[in-house]
């Protein structure tokens, strides 16, 4: 019986190696004893659940939910979310991930229903749930819904249509905050509009959204052409296509007025360097990639400053402006809280 079982395991290996094996219910609990280095494929007592996975040497392989995943030791120890690795209060890892041995392997893994457990050489158990290890995949990852970005020139934003967000509705409302929110991480620009043109109130819409980001210009700034500032914006002259606060460690986005000196590269990456900007200010200036706005009191203009430039045409008469800084984190975590991709 023992020598039929080894060849019965031997043949059944061989075939499994050949691929033609995919449900084999792992009875001998000395396999490895046999073989090892053998391939162990262990899948779950209930046949409904389809889960198979495989002790390789350096990494964990599980089939499940049509995954195929691959884990690192060390991750699956670093991940573990029992009381004394992880805080579930806040959200913290408690376990000092350096004090992991970078060759760690399991003792044992098992599965009991929908979640495996691994022991590990010191007797701690990590226990993950299947579907918690598809969600938190690189694999799982990958087929992640992205939240999908728009790509679009006037013609393509003008034919969209994308209504502006009434202001009750966007502060009075969570689908109106949400559909703001939406546009703006589909496009990169979005409008708020019949906003009482007053500062505070251009503020309420700013904070609805996101902390708001004080800088050398203030909190909320509010300028017109009066050269209050040594800057073309304080100015009645056209302003090309820009994004503001290039010179900050923290800019908005990059920006042509503001360069300074370029003395950080020799004169041909320079060169190499002018090569590109034109490539880039060719693009940026082609007619079809300019969407005209009249701002008029009352609309409040979001623009993400990593997608969209915004710039002016030069003008006469009285013109004021008012607005302030967002810090990303803060509007994609209000877009996160809402339920979006961002
Ligand atoms: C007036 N306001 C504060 C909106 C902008 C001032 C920007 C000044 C500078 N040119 C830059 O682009 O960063
Ligand atoms: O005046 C405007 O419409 C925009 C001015 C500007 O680009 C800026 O202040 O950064
Ligand atoms: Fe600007």
């Amino acid at each position: 019986m023992w020598c039929h079982r080894l060849s019965h395991l031997q043949s059944r290996l061989q075939d499994l190696l050949r691929g033609r094996v995919t449900h084999w219910a792992l009875q001998q609990s000395n396999f490895k004893s046999l073989f090892p280095l053998a391939i162990y494929w262990h899948h779950t007592a209930s046949k409904s659940l389809n889960c198979v996975w495989q002790q390789h040497e350096d990494h964990f392989e599980l089939q499940y939910a049509n995954n195929v995943m691959r884990f690192d030791y060390v991750w699956l120890r670093d991940h573990c979310r029992s009381a004394s690795c992880y805080n579930s209060k806040t959200h913290q890892r408690s376990l000092d991930t350096a004090s992991v041995d970078l060759c760690i392997q399991p003792k044992t893994i098992h599965l009991d229903e929908t979640t495996l457990f691994f022991t590990w050489p010191d007797g701690h158990v990590t226990r993950y749930d299947l579907d918690w290890l598809v969600k938190n995949s690189y694999e799982g990852q990958k087929q992640k819904v992205i939240q999908p970005r728009i790509l679009w020139n006037a013609e393509i934003y003008q034919q969209a249509q994308v209504p502006a967000v009434d202001f009750q509705t966007f502060l009075e409302t969570k689908e109106g905050l949400k559909n703001f929110l939406q546009n703006f991480l589909l496009y990169g620009i979005a409008f708020v509009e019949n906003v009482p043109p007053t500062q505070k109130h251009t503020e309420k819409v700013a904070e609805r959204i996101s902390l708001i980001r004080e800088t050398i210009y203030g909190r909320m700034w509010f300028f017109t052409s009066d050269f209050s500032r040594g800057d073309t914006a304080y100015t009645k002259l056209a302003l090309d296509r820009h994004t503001d606060t290039t010179y900050f460690q923290e800019p908005c986005g990059y920006n042509n007025y503001d360069r300074a000196v370029i003395n950080t590269v020799p004169y041909d990456v320079v060169h190499r360097w002018y090569t590109a900007h034109r490539t880039l200010t060719r693009e940026l200036r082609r007619p079809e990639n300019e969407f005209w706005v009249k701002l008029k009191p009352g609309k409040v203009l979001f623009i993400d400053n990593w997608r969209v430039l915004h710039g002016r045409e030069s003008f006469t008469g009285y013109r004021q402006l008012c607005g302030c800084y967002l810090t990303r984190d803060d509007v994609l975590n209000t877009a996160r809280l809402l339920g979006l991709q961002a």
